[in-house]
């Protein structure tokens, strides 16, 4: 197996390099060696490799700089997936595409289902979602894996930066009225490679949700962090209204999974044991 992969520093991608098989033949791009800025390379970088599976696990992710940098962040999420996508159905190979729960507005407290009505309310979200259309308009076998508050021990993540905060702090206002499913950056590489094994044994993808369990909000999570990290740092409950920030974030970011169980037999993993498990390669 051939496997493409744009991406090489970030979470997901760097979780993909450890749980490639051995045998594969692997190219992992980095930014110099594709840039999401500049999309047409992005398709050449598909041709030049000929890959028998493709994994776009780049994208623009700073939330709040997205807000004034829409221009920026929509070529990267929305320009060069769809370079990506067309370079891949041109070549009959499937496309695997990482996007998130801020393409939803946040209404309501059940579960968004794949099919249901997007409605981002910013910038990143809205980058995001067009990435999204560009792949499905493309044609070829594409899956779009939505996901949300990815973690992992490397790079930027609300875990680092709890227990960063937890450090110093002897407590810490977090909101508590934003609810999703943390999700490992280790399992959704595992989901990723599961589907992507699958879709070049011919079946067909579409849109799907994959996100840890059980939901919970940013509070609740950053208290499990602080207890299982052993940190002294209490977690005051706050609303979204006491901590303003340049981009709006879904109140209710519950996805909902059983497509993905359905369809690939992946379930939903506890967001709990994998914590552990980022706890124990930080060495806490
Ligand atoms: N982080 C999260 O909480 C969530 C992420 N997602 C999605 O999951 C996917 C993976 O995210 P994650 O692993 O967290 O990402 P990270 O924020 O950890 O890393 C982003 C990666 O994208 C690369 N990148 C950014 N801009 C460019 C560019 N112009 N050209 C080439 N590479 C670029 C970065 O490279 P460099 O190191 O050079 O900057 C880095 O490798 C993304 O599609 C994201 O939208 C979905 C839900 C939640
Ligand atoms: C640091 C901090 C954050 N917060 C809040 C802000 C925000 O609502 C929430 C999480 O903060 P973050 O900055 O990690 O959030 P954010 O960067 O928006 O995280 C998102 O990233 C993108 C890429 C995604 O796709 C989403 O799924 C999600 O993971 O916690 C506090 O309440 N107190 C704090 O001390
Ligand atoms: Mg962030």
């Amino acid at each position: 197996m051939r496997l493409l992969v744009f991406g090489s520093t970030g979470q997901v991608a760097r979780e993909l390099k450890r749980a490639c098989p051995q045998e594969w033949e692997t190219h992992f791009l980095s930014r110099e060696e594709a840039d999401l800025s500049d999309p047409e390379a992005c398709a050449s970088a598909v041709c030049d490799v000929q890959p028998d599976v493709v994994i776009n696990a780049a994208a623009y992710t700073a939330v709040d700089r997205a807000e004034e940098e829409e221009q920026l962040a929509t070529l990267i999420n929305g320009a060069a997936p769809a370079s990506i996508a067309k370079a891949c159905a041109d070549l009959g190979i499937p496309l695997l595409h990482v996007s998130t729960d801020y393409v939803f507005d946040g209404s309501g407290e059940t579960a968004f289902s794949p099919d249901h009505d997007t409605a981002p309310l910013g910038a990143y979200g809205r980058s995001k979602l067009a990435g999204e259309k560009a792949i499905a308009q493309a044609g070829g076998n594409w899956l779009v894996l939505r996901t949300s508050w990815v973690f992992s021990a490397h790079g930027n993540n609300f875990v680092k930066t709890m227990l960063r905060l937890g450090k110093e702090r002897e407590s810490l206002g977090v909101v508590d009225d934003q609810v999703g499913g943390p999700t490992s950056a280790a399992s959704i590489a595992a989901a990723l490679l599961t589907c992507a094994k699958s879709m070049v044994a011919g079946k067909t993808g579409g849109i799907y949700h994959f996100a840890g369990t059980p939901d919970v909000s940013w509070a609740g999570f950053a208290e499990a962090i602080m207890d299982r990290a052993g940190l002294d740092c209490r977690v005051d409950k706050i609303t979204t209204a006491d901590y303003p920030t340049p981009a709006r974030r879904p109140a209710n970011s519950r996805l909902d999974c059983s497509a993905i169980e359905r369809d690939f037999g992946i379930s939903r993993p506890d967001w709990r044991n994998d914590l552990d498990a980022v706890l124990m390669e930080l060495n806490l």
